[in-house]
């Protein structure tokens, strides 16, 4: 493979990684971050509150930074790479899209449950109209079947998406269960295919390594994994092992080294590490960004965040039902207190 790009690599961590500090983002940040991985030639970055555009809320977590001074920050910061806003349907509106195409993105990222892609028709025909790359973006893929999940992405496809991905929200996919995805979508879709992972299980590079071997040619990182859980794939490092692949992504590795070590660990409130509720996240299969809400509940009810979390995963609780973890919570605290 000789090619400038083989893999086009979108860069989440002032989107994915607005989870891990509380979407505490602020402007100064952004701007540096983006002005980084501008020059180190990161085709796409990420940038929206965490839950997507307008997930500033109670319910998802209040950002400190109005996310379009975020995106417009981004944007001017930029002479090479992309701009891309995720927007999940019901949490953002056709009204926030517009906006952000107003400011100069210039990709859109639709995401539904891996089960509902049928709510994202208008926002991937809008977001097509508006000139936009445009991603149908699955999550908690884990959560279907192979075969559920080909009829959604053949959906988002039927709806205008140029690239259909398969989202490891909870970090919970083995190896051979991404292989299957992939490798099935890329059987019954003519649109490419990207995968974004989660590292609860320590598996988020070798899962972007079967993706990739089945044809996957876009896929998503987060630089020294500030990200949901643990994080996503470590871009800088993703970017190192390519390059001892053969796979080029046309990334400057060294400049991704130096912006992950100087500005991206400070920005961390601790450093990314597979810790015992981020393995929770993966073995019981539990949205990655549900993490802080636990931890905080748990405090609240003196209680095991990892009760919770196991809890959600038994319940199948998906994004947008945040409001359940101060329940579960609560149901576990009084269960406990009536046993003594
Ligand atoms: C809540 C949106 C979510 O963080 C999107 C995403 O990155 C994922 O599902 O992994
Ligand atoms: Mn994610």
């Amino acid at each position: 493979m000789t090619k400038k790009h083989d893999i086009f690599i979108t860069e989440v961590a002032l989107r994915d990684g607005s989870h891990a500090i509380s979407h505490q983002f602020t402007v100064e940040q952004v701007l540096k971050v983006t002005k980084a991985l501008d020059e180190a030639k990161v085709p796409y970055i990420e940038v929206s509150h965490g839950d997507g555009l307008a997930g500033s809320s109670l319910q998802y977590g209040l950002s400190l930074t109005n996310e379009f001074d975020l995106i417009e920050a981004a944007v001017s910061a930029c002479e090479y790479s992309k701009i891309s806003a995720l927007l999940l349907p019901g949490i953002g509106t056709l009204q926030e899209l517009k906006q952000a195409a107003r400011l100069g993105i210039k990709m859109a990222r639709i995401a539904t449950h891996v089960t509902e892609a049928d709510v994202s028709a208008q926002h991937i025909s809008l977001s097509k109209e508006l000139g936009l790359e445009t991603v149908g973006f699955l999550m908690m893929s884990h959560m279907a079947p192979v075969e559920k999940l080909v009829e959604q992405a053949k959906l988002m496809e039927s709806y205008g998406a140029d690239i259909v991905y398969v989202v490891d929200s909870a970090g919970a996919l083995l190896p051979f269960e991404v292989r299957e995805r992939i490798s099935a979508l890329r059987q019954n879709l003519s649109v490419e295919i990207g995968f974004h992972g989660h590292n609860n299980l320590s598996l988020a590079m070798a899962n972007t390594l079967v993706a990739i071997e089945e044809g996957a040619t876009r896929i998503d990182g987060s630089i020294r994994c500030l990200g949901a859980g643990a994080g996503n794939t470590q871009t800088e490092v993703l970017v190192a092992v390519l390059e001892r692949l053969g796979i080029q992504t046309g990334i400057n590795v060294y400049k991704m080294m130096d912006l992950a070590e100087e500005v991206v660990a400070h920005i961390l409130q601790k450093p990314q590490e597979i810790d015992r509720d981020s393995l929770v996240l993966g073995y019981a299969g539990v949205y990655s960004s549900f993490i802080l809400h636990a931890q905080k509940a748990a405090n609240h009810f003196g209680i095991d965040s990892r009760d919770i979390l196991i809890k959600l995963g038994e319940l199948k609780v998906v994004g947008g039902q945040e409001d359940m973890i101060v329940d579960i919570a609560a149901g576990i605290s009084e269960k406990k207190l009536l046993s003594k």
